[in-house]
């Protein structure tokens, strides 16, 4: 079991500090949501952590592994899928061949062994199709299997993207605000999803999001962020009845 460990992290674009000594620790198994206005950093972290942005300053560990010295492909072969604020599937492919994709994604390759189809690339392939039958029913998605996504509404390829990260069998899920788009009774279908996939599948879950009903059916622990800064972090309602948060908030645009 890996724990993310963030310690001082600060991002700069020029003049513009984005993140500014942020510090947190998620804990195997629990589902850690990071809340704040628009533009207080949010999706910075993420970035931070998937090694698209450069960090100016402090650590990023997760378990045994410096998640700094790792180009953006090692953070996801040592265990960290994500999602995106905006969705990214592949639109003219069905739901099966989006989360084979997903599979291989974290599967080492080897030209040569593939081309000619040795027993490891086999047992890879077998593997993954499992991966794919596991997530489909997870989710109950196996409806759709041969949809093809851009023939999908809204809420339903949300959880097509949600599934794709988890067919990379990830240890850590970053998900960017999962219930965003989605109507009342889509974000409480994506409550129980992310509850089964702690629950079920172990899959510690760091979730960027807005929507306070989604996090307060989930979260274990929530850290409040503004301007770049930490805030507040501790249970929801500790986060809730921080009179800091509440300011950050009636100061932000959200
Ligand atoms: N690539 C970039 N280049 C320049 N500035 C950036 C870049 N990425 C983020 N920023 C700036 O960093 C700050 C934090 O942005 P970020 O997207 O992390 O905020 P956020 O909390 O995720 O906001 P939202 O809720 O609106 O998505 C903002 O001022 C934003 O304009």
């Amino acid at each position: 079991m890996s724990t993310l460990s963030v310690q001082n992290i600060s991002v700069a674009f020029g003049g513009l500090r984005a993140l500014r000594d942020v510090s947190f620790t998620v804990e195997p198994g629990q589902i850690f949501a990071i809340i704040g206005p628009n533009g207080a950093g949010k999706s910075t972290i993420f970035n931070a952590i998937s090694r698209i942005y450069d960090v100016a300053g402090g650590a990023i560990r997760f378990g045994d592994r410096d998640l700094l010295t790792l180009r953006p492909d090692q953070v996801v072969q040592s265990g960290i899928a994500r999602t995106f604020q905006n969705i990214e599937l592949f639109e003219k492919a069905t739901v099966l061949q989006n989360l084979l994709v997903g599979c291989h994604g974290r599967m080492q390759r080897n030209l040569l062994a593939e081309f000619l189809f040795l027993p490891a690339v086999r047992r890879g392939e077998l593997a993954a199709r499992r991966k794919v039958e596991e997530v489909l029913d997870l989710l109950d998605l196996q409806h759709l299997r041969s949809e093809r996504v851009a023939d999908l509404p809204y809420g339903a390829r949300k959880n097509v993207e949600l599934a794709r990260a988890l067919c990379a069998g990830p240890k850590l899920l970053l998900l960017d605000e999962p219930a965003s788009g989605l109507n009342p009774e889509e974000t409480t279908d994506m409550s129980f999803w992310l509850k089964d996939i702690k629950e079920e599948l172990g899959v510690t879950i760091l979730m960027v999001e807005h929507d306070m009903n989604l996090v307060g059916r989930t979260a274990d622990r929530v850290l409040a962020l503004a301007n770049g800064e930490v805030v507040a972090e501790g249970t929801v309602a500790q986060v809730q009845a921080d009179r800091r948060v509440q300011d950050a908030y009636l100061g932000g645009a959200a």
